[in-house]
């Protein structure tokens, strides 16, 4: 097999794969196995630019021709650059009429210019195999129907092709754009904790002193994973104690900043980190802190921020704002502990030298985290074990790579109501307090109504109609009682409170009929508020999801395990309003 790279041509070859193609062609283990192959290919090369462009989106493209041959391969060098598709069609010239692309993420394509997708369009590829779509909200999609509607078959990992090894290929593009991903999915940046530690457990002896305790061949795997990073942090301590540089010392290629967290700012006036002619520094503190000192060191082209609280979360959250997508904590065990305690810390490295240096005060690498059993232990995942020169090092995951596929209450019966919905592709809208975007669809939202009961009398709130045609005094003194509450919540909580004290005044019929009650009440509310039914047309196409963490009756919980009842009851409105399915009309219900 011949692989063209730019204007390098050279073999390569996966005999294992080729084999079990032509015993065994339309096995679909052995189409999938390929797949997963070139896919994780494609996450391979993305990564090849790491390190020496700043951590942003990782793009690696593999063409395969129909006889599994590599015809072409590309990557994304850096901002600005071509597209790895774009390098990919390039290599594989004219074998790329029929052939299929591989690509460990759906491109961003973002300024409006298409290049990926043209590119693989005009080359003529025939199908496309994407292992994530893109985590950005406002690109994800995008390039899949795009090049749908162009014509290409087109199969997403997870949705299309769903296999063990599939799903293994798929982590491997999850992982080579975490940082991306988390950007995506949090307000933090992905935050990568590494320490060098002896056998016995310690980072240095009892004195401090740390250097070195990883050998010359680790300390190299440390400049790679400070190349990979955004920024690298230490506390004020690790600053006094060894003075470090924190530089990557690769040759060249991208410099992560270096950012000091200090509370009292009592740092030394000279320090290497303070030499910014290579790398900039920037030193958070606890606002008004040694404001002398702080001028000392600005004037010196430091950059110094105050917090008023001082604490990792805060910090993160504000690099994330300034657009840092990963950091590299390398502090001593106090700020280590902190970070941890914060939860802002996703992945460990952790290099292990066979050196033993004893020392019951020898600071060890995490401090006081106030764990009394072992069960309370932060258990790592997807752990790997490596031998680096004469150290282990062992890394892994302290919170997984946030999963992109997105967790639709209900999935199946969402996509019953409103069969215009599409699974994957469909925007999921979340409504819950009254103040969201989509406030107004919550049951709490200032638009009251007023809908007849089963006496034909009016019930202004729905929570009412739990106790209505009950014949007891006191249930029908309830019902009064609700529909004089002032709101929905007061409302809902003395229907929540009577039902708790007085379980037998609900009507026998409320479970069978509750869902019929509300459907009522909803069709009146947006019925009789044109700009709230204009604001649910809007919506079409998208899921509606109550985010209400409690409620796993009308809400969709925390994690999707909820039922969404008031969710799938606008999605049916809104497809009635549409016209989509007959509806009942509720002629009777007015505005308060
Ligand atoms: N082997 C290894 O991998 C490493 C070893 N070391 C060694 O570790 C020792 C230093 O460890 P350690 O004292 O734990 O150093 P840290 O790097 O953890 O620094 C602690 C300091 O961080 C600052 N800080 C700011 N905000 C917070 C917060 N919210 N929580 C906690 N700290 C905060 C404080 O600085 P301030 O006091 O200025 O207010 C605090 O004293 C040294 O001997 C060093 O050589 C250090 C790093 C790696
Ligand atoms: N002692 C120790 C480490 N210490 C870390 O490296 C910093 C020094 O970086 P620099 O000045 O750029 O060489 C130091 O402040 C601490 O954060 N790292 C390791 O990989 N192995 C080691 O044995």
């Amino acid at each position: 097999m011949v692989l063209f790279l730019g204007t390098k041509s050279y073999f390569y070859s996966s005999p294992v794969l080729c084999k079990s193609i032509a015993s065994n062609s339309s096995h679909n283990h052995a189409a999938h196995s390929l797949d997963a192959f070139y896919i994780k290919r494609a996450a391979d090369i993305a990564d090849s630019s790491a390190g020496y462009t700043s951590p942003h989106p990782n793009f690696g493209c593999v063409i395969a021709a129909p006889s599994g041959t590599v015809a072409g391969e590309g990557y994304l060098y850096a901002q600005g650059t071509k597209a790895a598709e774009v390098l990919a069609v390039e290599a594989a010239g004219g074998f790329s009429k029929g052939s299929t692309a591989y690509l460990n993420m759906e491109p961003g394509d973002c300024h409006g210019d298409h290049s990926a997708v043209s590119a693989l369009v005009q080359a003529g590829i025939k199908r496309v195999v994407v292992g994530i779509r893109h985590p950005l909200q406002h690109l994800h999609g995008n390039a899949i129907r795009s090049l749908r509607g162009q014509g290409l078959q087109v199969d997403v990992v997870g949705e299309d092709l769903k296999s063990k090894i599939m799903e293994e290929a798929r982590k491997s593009c999850l992982l080579v754009n975490a940082p991306l991903i988390h950007r995506a999915t949090s307000r933090v940046p992905f935050s990568v904790l590494k320490y060098a530690m002896t056998l016995d457990g310690k980072i240095a002896t009892t004195s401090g002193h740390a250097s070195w305790i990883s050998s010359k061949e680790s300390r190299n795997r440390v400049f790679e994973l400070r190349g990979r990073s955004d920024a690298i942090i230490v506390g004020g301590n690790t600053v006094r104690r060894d003075n470090p540089r924190l530089t990557a010392r690769h040759g060249g290629g991208h410099t992560p900043i270096r950012i000091v967290m200090t509370q009292t700012f009592n740092l030394p006036e000279e320090a290497n980190l303070w030499d910014i002619s290579d790398v900039s520094t920037i030193v958070v503190t606890q606002r008004g802190a040694r404001r002398s000192f702080q001028k000392l060191l600005a004037s010196k082209g430091v950059e110094v921020v105050e917090f008023d609280i001082l604490n990792p979360r805060e910090v993160m959250e504000y690099f994330h704002d300034r657009g840092y997508l990963s950091i590299l904590w390398e502090c001593g065990g106090t700020l280590t502990a902190s970070a941890i305690s914060s939860g802002v810390i996703h992945k460990v490295f952790a290099f292990v030298a066979p050196k033993i240096i004893g020392g019951k005060n020898a600071p060890s690498p995490v401090g006081e985290l106030g764990m009394v059993e072992m069960s309370q232990a932060l258990d790592l995942i997807d752990v790997c074990f490596e031998q680096v020169g004469p150290d282990m090092l062992i890394s892994g995951f302290l919170q997984p790579v946030p999963d992109l596929v997105p967790v639709i209450p209900s999935e199946d019966e969402t996509f019953a109501i409103d069969p215009s919905i599409t699974p994957y592709e469909s925007k999921i809208i979340f409504f819950y307090k009254t103040w969201d975007p989509y406030g107004a669809f919550s049951n709490f939202s200032p638009h009251p109504i007023q809908m007849p009961d089963g006496s034909g009398s009016y019930a202004t709130w729905s929570s009412a109609h739990k106790f209505v045609g009950v014949n007891e005094p006191v249930a029908k003194d309830c019902v009064e009682k609700i529909k004089s509450a002032k709101s929905p919540e007061e409302a809902a909580r003395m229907g929540r409170s009577i039902q708790k004290q007085h379980p037998d005044l609900v009507r026998s019929d409320w479970e069978g009929v509750k869902i019929d009650v509300m459907y009522r009440a909803l069709k009146c509310k947006f019925s009789i508020y044109p700009h709230l039914q204009s604001m649910l047309l809007a919506t079409a196409g998208s899921v509606l999801v109550e985010a209400s963490p409690h409620d796993l009756f009308w809400g969709g919980g925390r994690e999707g395990e909820g039922l969404n009842y008031l969710g799938r009851l606008l999605m049916l409105i809104r497809s009635e309003f549409l016209g989509e399915c007959s509806s009942p009309s509720e002629s009777t219900c007015t505005a308060l």
